[in-house]
C-alpha cells in the first residue's frame, strides 16, 4: 500500500542551518516552490507493532516526492548519505519501488538523486533482494515514463547499476559511479586507482559513455535533470512549422567540400536554440541532441566529420541506437544529418563487435514510429549510408543539399574497385592518379546518386541549405498528421 500526505515544506526554515546532504533539502532544492506530496511505501506505512524494527518517528533513508518542474507534475526520490552512506537497505529499496510505483500509476518523470554506498552491506541478501526489486521496478518503468538519474555523490553497486537502468544519467564532478571501489579494487586486485579513475566524470563522461550529462557542480546537476523532465514529457504537439523560420544553414559548413567541420554548429543552427546534448565527450564521432524544434522538443542525430573523420564506429553506432529508441520511446521526431564516409575499417572494430553493435543502429532506425526526416548534407556511403535513417528503412522524408554525393563507396574508392587493371597498368603515381581522377568524374557523374535517388523515390529532393529548416518542419508535421501521436511500443534497454 502507498500513501501520500503534503510534505512539510516549514521544515527547511530560512535562516536554519541545514545539511546540504538532507534529502529532503535536495527534493526542495530540485521542485518548484510550493506544495509537494510524500510517498511512503508499505513498509513505511506498516504499524510499528507488527515491524518492530522501525520506529515511526526514524529518519527515512529515502525520501520520495511528488513536486512540479516548471509546472509540470513529477515525482523524485533522493537517498539519504547520512544514513549508513546512503546504503540500499530494505526499507530504502521499498521506497523507491514505491515512488516507481506512483509515477507509473500516474505517467510521470521519475527523477532519482544518488548518493549511494550500494546494497546494505549488514542486511545481507534482505537488502539485494530489494536492490533487485529497484531494478524490476526500473524495467517495467522502462519506455513507459522517463527516467533520468542525477548522481551528486558515490553511486556503488546497486547504486551505480541504478542509474545505468534509467533514461539519462546526469553527473556532478562529486559524483562517483562505479560497481566495486578503490578499496575493494585493491584488495582484489592489488591495482591502485582512485573512486574519480574508476567512476568520476572523466571516466563516465567520456571513456565508458555511462553517463549523459556531466555538470560542473550538484546545483547544475539538479538543473539538467528539471530540463530533462521539459524534453522528455512526451508532448502531443506536432511540429508547428508555422514557427519555423529559415536560415542559410551553408554557413555553418565550409565551404570546400574537403574541409572538416564541428557539426554541433549544424545541429544548433537546426533547432529553434542550442540544445542539450547527450554524450558529449563520449563517440564523438556521433552526435545526439535534445532539443526544440517547431515549439515542440525533437532529438537530432549527426555524424561528426572533427571525429574519425564522421565515420560510424561500433561505439558511435550504439550511442546513436540508444539515442533513437529514447526519442521513439517519448514520442520525440527525430532529425538526421548525414555526412558519412562509412563504416571505420580495420580488424580493431571488426573484433571489437561492429557488426553486431552496428546492427543496432539499423534496428532502431528501421522500428521507430515517431517522425523522421533526414538529410544528406555533403555525402553518405556504403551501408552506412542506409544506417542513418535512409528510406529504406523507414525515413518519413528524406533530403540532400545540393552537391551531396550518395552511392556505394566514394568515386575514387569504386574506381580503384571498378578499373583495378587499368590502373595498375599505367606507369607513374602521378600519371595514375590523373587516370584516377578522371575515372572518378566520369563514375560520379554516370551513377549521380542524388538524381538517381530523387527519380526513384528514394529521396524526396534535393533541398537548399537556406530551406532546410522549413522543408524538414513540413515533413514532420506531414508525418505527425498521417500517423497521430505515436510513441514507439519498447522500453528503453541500456544498449
Ligand atoms: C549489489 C551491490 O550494491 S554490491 C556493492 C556494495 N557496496 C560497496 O561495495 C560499497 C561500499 N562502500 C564504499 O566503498 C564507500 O563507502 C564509498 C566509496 C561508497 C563511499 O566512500 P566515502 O564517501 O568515503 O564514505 P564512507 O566510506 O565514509 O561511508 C560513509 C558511511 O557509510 C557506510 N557505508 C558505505 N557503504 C555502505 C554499505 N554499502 N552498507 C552499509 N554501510 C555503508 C560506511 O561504513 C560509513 O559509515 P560510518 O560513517 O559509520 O563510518
Amino acid at each position: 500500500m502507498v500513501t501520500s500526505d503534503t510534505a512539510d515544506s516549514s521544515r527547511l526554515d530560512a535562516g536554519r542551518t541545514v545539511d546540504p546532504r538532507d534529502p529532503a533539502g535536495r527534493l526542495e532544492r530540485f521542485f518548484d516552490d510550493g506544495p509537494r506530496l510524500t510517498i511512503r511505501s508499505d513498509l513505511d506505512t506498516q504499524p510499528a507493532g507488527l515491524n518492530a524494527r522501525l520506529s515511526p518517528d526514524r529518519p527515512r533513508p529515502v525520501v520520495a516526492e511528488i513536486g512540479t518542474v516548471d509546472g509540470r507534475q513529477v515525482v523524485a526520490f533522493a537517498c539519504d548519505p547520512r544514513i549508513g552512506g546512503g546504503a540500499m537497505s530494505e526499507e530504502s529499496c521499498a521506497g523507491i519501488v514505491a515512488a516507481y510505483d506512483e509515477a507509473l500509476a500516474r505517467q510521470l518523470p521519475i527523477v532519482g538523486i544518488w548518493h549511494s554506498g550500494g546494497a546494505r552491506l549488514d542486511e545481507g541478501v534482505r537488502s539485494l533482494h530489494g536492490v533487485g526489486r529497484v531494478f524490476a521496478a526500473m524495467t517495467r518503468a522502462s519506455g513507459r515514463i522517463p527516467q533520468i538519474s542525477v548522481v551528486i555523490g558515490p553511486a556503488a553497486g546497486g547504486a551505480a547499476y541504478g542509474p545505468a537502468l534509467t533514461d539519462v544519467v546526469v553527473q556532478a564532478p562529486t559524483g562517483k559511479i562505479f560497481v566495486t571501489g578503490p578499496d575493494v579494487v585493491r584488495w582484489a586486485t592489488g591495482e591502485d586507482v582512485t573512486a574519480d579513475d574508476l567512476g568520476g566524470v572523466d571516466a563516465h563522461g567520456s571513456r565508458s559513455g555511462v553517463s549523459h550529462v556531466i555538470a560542473v557542480d550538484e546545483d547544475e546537476a539538479m538543473a539538467y535533470g528539471r530540463h530533462l523532465c521539459a524534453l522528455l514529457t512526451p508532448d502531443p504537439a506536432p511540429v508547428d512549422a508555422e514557427q519555423v523560420a529559415d536560415r542559410d544553414l551553408a554557413a555553418l559548413l565550409p565551404r570546400r567540400p574537403g574541409v572538416v567541420y564541428d557539426v554541433r554548429g549544424l545541429v544548433d543552427g537546426v533547432l529553434d536554440e542550442p540544445g542539450l546534448e547527450l554524450q558529449a565527450g563520449y563517440a564523438r564521432n556521433v552526435v545526439t541532441t535534445l532539443g526544440r524544434f517547431g515549439g515542440r522538443p525533437v532529438g537530432i542525430v549527426a555524424n561528426n566529420p572533427t571525429h574519425l573523420v564522421g565515420c560510424l564506429d561500433s561505439a558511435g553506432a550504439e550511442k546513436a541506437a540508444r539515442f533513437v529508441r529514447l526519442c521513439d520511446g517519448f514520442g520525440l521526431p527525430i532529425i538526421v544529418l548525414v555526412d558519412v564516409p562509412g563504416y571505420l575499417p580495420g580488424s580493431a572494430e571488426e573484433l571489437g563487435g561492429i557488426v553486431r553493435r552496428g546492427a543496432k543502429l539499423l534496428h532502431a532506425f528501421a522500428e521507430t514510429v515517431v517522425p523522421t526526416a533526414t538529410v544528406v548534407t555533403r555525402k553518405a556511403y556504403g551501408g552506412a549510408y542506409i544506417a542513418m535513417n535512409s528510406r529504406s528503412l523507414g525515413a518519413d522524408a528524406c533530403f540532400a543539399w545540393p552537391g551531396a554525393e550518395i552511392a556505394v563507396m566514394s568515386p575514387i574508392s569504386s574506381v580503384r574497385v571498378l578499373h583495378r587493371r587499368a590502373l595498375a597498368g599505367v606507369a607513374g603515381d602521378r600519371q595514375r592518379a590523373v587516370l584516377e581522377q578522371i575515372l572518378a568524374d566520369e563514375h560520379a557523374a554516370q551513377v549521380d546518386g542524388v538524381a538517381a535517388a530523387v527519380e526513384l523515390g528514394i529521396l524526396d529532393a534535393e533541398v537548399r541549405p537556406d530551406r532546410t529548416r522549413s522543408a524538414l518542419a513540413e515533413a514532420l508535421a506531414r508525418a505527425a498528421e498521417k500517423a497521430g501521436e505515436v510513441r514507439g511500443g519498447h522500453g528503453n534497454i541500456p544498449l
